[in-house]
């Protein structure tokens, strides 16, 4: 493969966890952000610039810790070679600190975008671990870089990604709030151990949810979207919650969860109830003075994906 001077890489957002799958189980949606990598000399003294376009562009870094420059910079010592000066356009569209996968956009576009101006050097399985590494856990990365819904363990040898099937009866709706909650926020909240029955509580959902999605199965939908291990600590950092669920389940939703680790709540639905759930959980948030935004979206299956243009 020859080296390339411009790439534009497409990476969809994702919702992790789904409930009982925290830190283990995500689906990439049809939410993207898209980052255009330019090799070029910009001038002696510097060695990088980057444009943010998009609603919330102010708020993202564009200096070297800008996410994407930093996992672009991880690549390169990886490879143990001198990163070259690069022109980074970004265009958001996948909502900051929300629980969208948006770290992980920008983890995946970073990495991706490096080895295409090296000519891939390191394989796509090397990349995962990469990304991994770099978010600490698999459950966002992974359905960013592959798309679909995707289960990841560890084997002795590293990971194992599941394709999990998933049904087109189980429509996905995210309730954006207009605040943020970060990611480490999130994670500092949660109990560092768990009792047995917690851990055979979510055992069994998780299982129970991977039927669900595969089959469509209503009452399986409505019993696997629960969880012990997450949602009970991190439900308070997140207003209203409870009452939004409510308003979901009223509308015909099988159940609602977080969206990766929030503030964005998910609801799975079908399609007849889709356009009910949505309008449900946007006015409970809105009647107690949140605004948010209502996407109903669809599973992206192709995940991140690039354009080489020179
Ligand atoms: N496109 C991007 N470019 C640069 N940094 C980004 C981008 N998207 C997200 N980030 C960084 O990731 C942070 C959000 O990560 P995180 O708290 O894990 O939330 P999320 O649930 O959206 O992944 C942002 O505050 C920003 O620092
Ligand atoms: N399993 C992680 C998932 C975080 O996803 P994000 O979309 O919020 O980055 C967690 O729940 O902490």
């Amino acid at each position: 493969m020859s080296v390339v001077s411009s790439v534009s890489v497409i990476v969809p957002a994702t919702t992790a966890n789904l409930g009982p799958g925290f830190d283990c189980i995500g689906a990439a949606l049809t939410l993207y952000n898209e980052l255009k990598f330019i090799r070029e000399e910009i001038n002696p003294n510097q060695k990088l610039v980057i444009t943010v376009t998009g609603t919330e562009a102010a708020r993202v870094a564009t200096d070297e810790s800008n996410l994407v420059y930093q996992a672009f910079t991880k690549f390169f010592q990886h490879i143990q070679q001198t990163p070259p000066s690069v022109k980074i356009e970004i265009k958001l569209g996948v909502p900051l600190a929300r629980g969208l996968g948006s770290s992980a956009t920008a983890i995946v576009g970073g990495l991706i975008g490096a080895n295409v101006l090296t000519g891939e050097i390191l394989t796509p399985a090397q990349i995962m671990e990469l990304a991994i590494q770099i978010e600490g856990h698999p459950d966002n990365v992974v359905p960013a870089l592959l798309g679909g819904c995707r289960l990841a363990a560890t084997s002795d040898t590293g990971w194992e990604i599941c394709d999990i099937p998933w049904s087109n009866d189980v429509v996905p709706v995210v309730a954006i709030p207009d605040f943020e909650l970060s990611t480490s926020e999130a994670r500092r909240v949660l109990p560092t151990e768990v009792s047995r029955g917690d851990a055979i509580f979510n055992t069994a959902h998780l299982g129970l949810l991977l039927r669900g999605l595969e089959t469509g199965n209503q009452n399986w939908l409505r019993a696997a979207l629960q969880d012990k291990l997450h949602q009970p600590y991190r439900k308070n950092l997140i207003d209203h919650y409870d009452a939004v669920n409510a308003a979901a389940l009223s509308a015909g939703a099988y159940g609602m969860v977080i969206s990766g680790a929030g503030p964005t709540l998910l609801a799975l639905t079908n399609t007849a109830n889709s356009q009910a759930v949505a309008t449900a959980m946007v006015s409970e948030w809105e009647n107690k003075g949140i605004k948010a935004q209502v996407k109903t979206l669809q599973i992206d299956n192709r995940g991140a994906r690039s354009v080489v243009q020179g």
